[in-house]
């Protein structure tokens, strides 16, 4: 329950006067409702129903004003009185129901939005932590649950209210039989709480349930073409009906412990209506009138009360889903790295790095409950605009080693500089100037413009070309139906693994940055291809500091300085001939392996 509580003071924050004019209007509402059913005591009287009762102070306190006028025109009154106050009610509902969706909407988009923004403005180790399916499902899953549940909560203080003013309203025609219905009421709510628990925990389920959904509906469709080629589609096939089994089973478990509850209500609505009407008249002797008075009270009451009923079951069902979205909140924020809206205020566009990159000591553990290190004791100076080479097995920890670069994880010990800066007081600032192409290149499902101006905006067509030219990339944009404006599919999947590769590193060389990055950029690519991005590095080197990783040792003939790292450690530094000359190290280890699997091919 805490958790709503949370996300209802958040919406008391961000509608404020508006949340409080909407629950006024539907308490009016309410009271609007009560009155219809008072006018119904002058309407008994003028149709002569009330007999004795017309005695009675309640009623004639009702009726004294219609006694002014003349007698032909009393009927009319409370009849046009009455249907002036129905219409009223239904106009003021249909007012109050638009706002409230209004502000409903613009509450979801608001949690929507900060949701959204917390989890951008969240560190890299937030997302090492998280499976992205589980961030996809609270995204499109959970949120609107949320958001349900809140209106809910809502709807339900607001029946609450609506019910208060009935049962006054009983209270004051006749305190002993609504005593009796508030007794019945609350051992029902008793008998019924059970169903209120068996919500909560198929809310749970449900949650869990899509959880597992969704991270299998992102894994299957990503590995589709592992699936497809190795046949395991039966596997999954059973996996899918097995899960949508339970997610069956899950739904109608719900809706048949909110008819359980629901048929308990209408069930003993009858038996207690029965039995109102024989106390009322075998023993505490209320008039027929009254009696049918308070019928109609309740007859109107009792759905109410089934309904609140129905709404805690709502909101217990959807509490797994207001604990999960809290949560990511909360450690989102805790991971925060920067704030959003400062960003570009902060940012200085002319910014380059001048003297290099400094690791001092630095030591790195994905998981710090284990004695492993990705990196351990790691010195190292990276000049400005040189070329720097990082090789090394696959796991030596080449790509932690650029993640700890750019600043997307911090070591646990040592530090790192740039141009004698710590890292941590100019990373949003250092990442803007950094271009990386990572081994798994990533393009959107846009045109190839717009893919290409993601990272610079106001780039000119003729800088476009340029940057295709530099990634040997123009020719086959060129054959391309619409060039430029051909849309390449969900993940650029309508290129090949090369044609990819080149641009993204188009895209990367457009934004001009002062570091570039490739991990594994070239890796794709056929040697033809690998030597017209050779000769474009060439054509740079010195304006920008390059750093490579690279399997293929042959692309790192001209770095300034090679970096080979064994089980996280430096075993070698040192120019590439330096390197390959000695003859026990692990470098010409790799080169000597790499050349026997050349003369293999
Ligand atoms: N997210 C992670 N969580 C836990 N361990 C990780 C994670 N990423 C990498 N590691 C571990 O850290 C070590 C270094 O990994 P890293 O990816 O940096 O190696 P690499 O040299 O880039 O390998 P490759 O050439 O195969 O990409 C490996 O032992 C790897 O298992």
């Amino acid at each position: 329950m805490r958790h709503l509580l949370v996300y209802i003071q958040k919406l008391h924050r961000f509608a404020g006067i508006q949340l409080y004019l909407n629950m006024c209007g539907m308490m009016l509402n309410s009271v609007l409702a009560g009155i219809s059913v008072v006018l119904l005591i002058p309407l008994l009287n003028l149709l002569n129903l009330t007999g004795t009762l017309s005695n009675s102070s309640v009623i004639s306190s009702i009726a004294k004003p219609l006694q002014q006028l003349p007698s032909s025109a009393q009927l009319p009154a409370v009849l046009a009185l009455y249907v002036v106050l129905l219409i009223t009610q239904a106009t003021l509902e249909r007012f109050i129901s638009q706002r409230n969706i209004q502000m409903e909407q613009r509450f979801i988009r608001h949690i929507r939005t900060d949701m959204y923004e917390a989890m951008l403005e969240a560190n890299w180790p937030f997302f090492l932590r998280k499976r992205k399916s589980d961030l996809t499902n609270i995204m499109t899953t959970e949120l609107p649950r949320v958001s349900y549940g809140i209106f809910t909560s809502l709807q339900l203080v607001m029946n609450l209210v609506y019910t208060v003013v009935q049962i006054g309203l009983a209270i004051w025609l006749s305190y002993q039989l609504t005593a009796l219905v508030l007794i019945c009421g609350l051992l029902l709510v008793f008998v019924t709480r059970k169903f209120v628990f068996a919500s909560r925990s198929l809310g749970d389920e449900m949650t869990s349930l899509m959880q597992t959904y969704m991270a299998g509906m992102t894994e299957h469709f990503n590995g589709i073409k592992d699936i497809k080629s190795n046949r395991t589609e039966q596997q999954h096939a059973l996996w899918f009906r097995n899960l949508t089994k339970q997610m069956e089973r899950n739904v109608v478990h719900f809706s048949r412990v909110q008819s359980i509850s629901q048929y308990y209500y209408k069930v003993a609505a009858g038996v207690f209506i029965v039995l109102f009407v024989y106390i009322a008249t075998a023993f505490v002797h209320v008039q027929p009138s009254m009696l049918l008075l308070i019928v109609v009270i309740f007859s109107r009451l009792w759905p109410k009360f089934a309904s609140l009923q129905a709404g805690w079951e709502n909101i217990a069902q959807i509490l797994p889903a207001c604990k999960a979205l809290l949560d990511l909140h909360t450690e989102s924020e805790q991971a925060r790295e920067f704030n959003l809206k400062q960003l570009s205020v902060d940012i200085d566009s002319k910014w380059r790095m001048w003297h290099g990159i400094e690791c001092r000591d630095i030591s790195y553990q994905y998981d710090t409950r284990f004695a492993t290190y990705a990196l351990r004791h790691i010195h190292l100076h990276i000049q400005a605009n040189s070329m720097v080479a990082i090789v090394g097995k696959s796991g030596a920890g080449k790509s932690t080693l650029i993640d700890l670069l750019i600043g997307l994880i911090e070591p646990q010990q040592g530090e790192i500089l740039i141009d004698g800066v710590p890292i941590q007081h100019c990373a949003a600032q250092f990442r803007r100037m950094v271009s990386y192409v990572s081994q798994d290149p990533f393009l959107f499902h846009l045109t190839l413009r717009e893919n290409l101006r993601m990272g610079a905006p106001d780039a000119s067509e003729e800088k476009l070309w340029e940057a295709l030219r530099f990634s040997a990339a123009h020719e086959f944009v060129k054959k391309l139906p619409q060039g430029l404006d051909t849309v390449i599919g969900d993940r650029g999947v309508r290129l090949s693994g090369g044609e990819r590769q080149r641009i993204v590193l188009a895209r990367a060389i457009l934004r001009n940055p002062s570091v570039l990055i490739l991990d594994e950029a070239t890796s794709a690519l056929d040697s033809e291809n690998e030597v017209h991005i050779q000769q474009a590095l060439e054509r740079i080197r010195g304006t920008m500091t390059i750093i490579v990783i690279a399997h293929r040792l042959s692309t790192i003939r001209n770095a300034d300085q090679v970096i080979v790292l064994d089980q996280g450690t430096i075993v070698q530094q040192g120019s590439y001939q330096q390197l390959a000359q000695a003859s026990d190290g692990l470098f010409s280890h790799l080169l000597k392996h790499q050349e026997l699997e050349v003369v293999h091919h």
